[in-house]
């Protein structure tokens, strides 16, 4: 392959319309050649932009269903799509060349420098070396990386969470149409998580991929997930929703159960104050605690609980929207049997 010269398989994006595809997966199955029967028949899309997660017990086909997608697994049934694109008619190792794929432990080449491992795909697609050099520093930087700092690393010369974030950049370098993400911040201390999943979500906002992330972790999923899906054993779908349904009003015993006891405390920390909650603000508010129309009704619940009042005055742009009651706040965690 010629490495200097550009190839038009990955344009650069545009920021108004960032390349992202939305991902259909069709009554997929995989049976593995031992008989296991991994996931039965599965129907499920990703929205382009959107971030799904994928969640459930030990087992239950997760990884499968993300390594189908990229074909690292064959499916043994059903259609996925990419846009309108059947994978399976794509040659699998310019398909996964279009996809960014992250793992836990990263999986970085140990004697490329940061900067090298940040450039895999984009050399691998032809890209000239100025173009390859430039767009890893610009992906090192997005990912709050001094590229003159790290770049020359190796890396055993960082840290675990340093490491994630190198792993992120070189999956976003070739500006892929998708990512996959299996339990891609599960190495690192529940400290560096958080901050590593903030930062993400941050970078999301701003590259608004379709991305599909596999994990354990509910709270993960709730902070991270556009929308949930929870699978059951074969790969079985049980509930597909944003967090606050999948909290507030799980589709199945199973569900209820997966979410667990203290759903309630989750939910209100997802669910906005609406206008539909509010009593009528009254003509002289002052000395009421305020909170702004969209504050998670946890944080209502917060403001009322240092303040010691038994209401907020919500607020739209301003001014006064209406008052929230403690019932009313509390409501998202008792929407649920
Ligand atoms: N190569 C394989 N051959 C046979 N069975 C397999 C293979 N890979 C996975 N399986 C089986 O398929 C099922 C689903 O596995 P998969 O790794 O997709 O689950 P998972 O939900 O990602 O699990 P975990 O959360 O533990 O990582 C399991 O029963 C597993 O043992």
């Amino acid at each position: 392959m010629d490495v200097t010269s550009e190839t038009p398989i990955s344009a650069e994006p545009d920021g108004a319309h960032p390349r992202a595809a939305s991902i259909t997966l069709e009554g997929v199955g995989k049976r593995y050649p031992d008989g296991t029967e991994a996931v039965r028949e599965l129907s499920l899309e990703v929205r382009a932009g959107e971030l799904t997660v994928l969640i459930g017990p030990s087992g239950c086909g997760k990884s499968t269903v993300l390594r189908m997608i990229n074909r690292l697994v064959e499916p043994t049934g059903g259609r996925i799509l990419l846009g309108d694109e059947d994978v399976t008619r794509v040659d699998p190792v310019a398909l996964r060349r279009r996809i960014g794929y992250v793992i836990q432990n990263v999986g970085l080449f140990p004697h490329q420098t940061v900067l090298a491992n940040v450039g895999t795909v984009p050399r691998l697609l032809g890209w000239s070396r100025d173009r390859v050099r430039r767009r890893s520093a610009e992906l090192l930087e997005l990912v709050g990386l001094d590229p003159k700092q790290f770049g020359r690393r190796y890396p055993h010369e960082l840290s675990g969470g340093q490491r994630q974030r190198v792993g992120v950049a070189r999956a976003l370098a070739a500006d892929p149409v998708v990512l996959l993400m299996d339990e891609p911040f599960s190495a690192v201390d529940p400290i560096v998580r958080t901050r590593l999943q903030e930062e993400f979500l941050r970078l999301q906002a701003d590259v608004r991929k379709t991305i599909v992330l596999v994990t354990h972790d509910l709270d993960e999923a709730v902070r991270l997930g556009d929308r949930i899906a929870v699978l059951s054993e074969g790969g079985r779908l049980e509930q597909y929703d944003s967090p606050a349904a999948v909290l507030g009003a799980p589709a199945s015993g199973f569900v209820r159960q997966f979410v667990g006891a203290d759903r309630g405390i989750r939910a209100l920390a997802v669910t906005p104050v609406t206008a539909e909650a509010l009593d009528p603000a009254p003509a002289d508010p002052a000395g009421l605690p305020e909170v702004a129309l969209g504050s998670s009704a946890y944080d209502a619940l917060a403001v009322m609980l240092t303040s010691g009042a038994d209401r907020v005055l919500v607020t739209a742009g301003g001014r006064p929207a209406g008052l929230l009651t403690r019932e009313r706040a509390l409501a998202p965690a008792q929407r649920q049997g």
